[in-house]
């Protein structure tokens, strides 16, 4: 599995202002919003481009543009709404496509209560946002679910990531490439990442 963690400054600062232990709910969802935009930024490099002609200012040119594929962008609820605007902000025409996973507190495994699909998933790149990739599970379900509906091309973007979540989506997904601004230590007992952010579902949205 591929992994890139986007190393740029800019990143990293952001990354440093959302650990503090006192971060407002408005802070941190401004700076969840603004990392994501820079996560996508990384994640959507490859996208193939072609040749085309328009009329410039000075008569007929070539250019360059994103080549047909098209996107679906997966937000996992809760968290991952917090990351939306800052990917619709680089790609405003992508169609968006619903999960929800909460993770049981005792079980950590994901429990599944909405899913709301675009179609022609088969002809869609999706790229998977949620600001935390823990024990793996609600990423690798969501994998899963898109794969059943027939798609083929994932990209997965999260801002913090735990070792054990990397391997997870690594031994059950190992075609889907992942994007984060930070691999840290490890998961705490209740499985939380260390050092992490905390509960992000709660500091984006402002409960507990
Ligand atoms: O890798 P995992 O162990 O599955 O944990 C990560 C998941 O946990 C959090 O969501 P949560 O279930 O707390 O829901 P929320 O977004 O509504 O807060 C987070 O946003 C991920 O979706
Ligand atoms: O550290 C973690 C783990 C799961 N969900 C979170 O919001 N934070
Ligand atoms: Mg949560």
């Amino acid at each position: 599995m591929q992994i890139t963690i986007v190393d740029h400054p800019l990143v990293q600062h952001k990354l440093a202002l959302l650990r503090e232990a006192d971060v407002s709910t408005n802070k941190f969802r401004l700076l969840t919003e603004e990392l994501a935009r820079l996560l996508a930024y990384e994640a959507t490099r490859d996208l193939a481009l072609e040749p085309t002609s328009i009329q410039g200012w000075c008569g007929e040119v070539t250019v360059r543009k994103i080549k047909g594929k098209k996107l679906t962008v997966v937000p996992i609820l809760r968290a991952g709404l917090g990351m939306l605007g800052g990917v619709l902000d680089l790609v405003p025409s992508a169609k968006i496509s619903v999960v929800g996973l909460a993770r049981n507190e005792e079980t950590l495994q994901p429990e599944p209560y909405f899913e709301k699909f675009v179609g022609s998933l088969d002809d869609r790149l999706a790229l998977i946002i949620d600001p935390m990739l823990a024990t793996g599970g609600s990423m690798v379900a969501t994998i899963d679910m898109l794969k059943r509906k027939g798609c083929q091309h994932i990209k997965a973007i999260v801002m913090v990531a735990a070792p054990e979540g990397v391997r997870l989506v690594n031994a059950c997904h190992p075609d889907v490439p992942l994007y984060c601004a930070a691999l840290d230590s490890h998961l705490d007992e209740h499985g939380y990442i260390i050092p992490g952010l905390g509960d992000a579902g709660d500091k984006i949205f402002g409960t507990k």
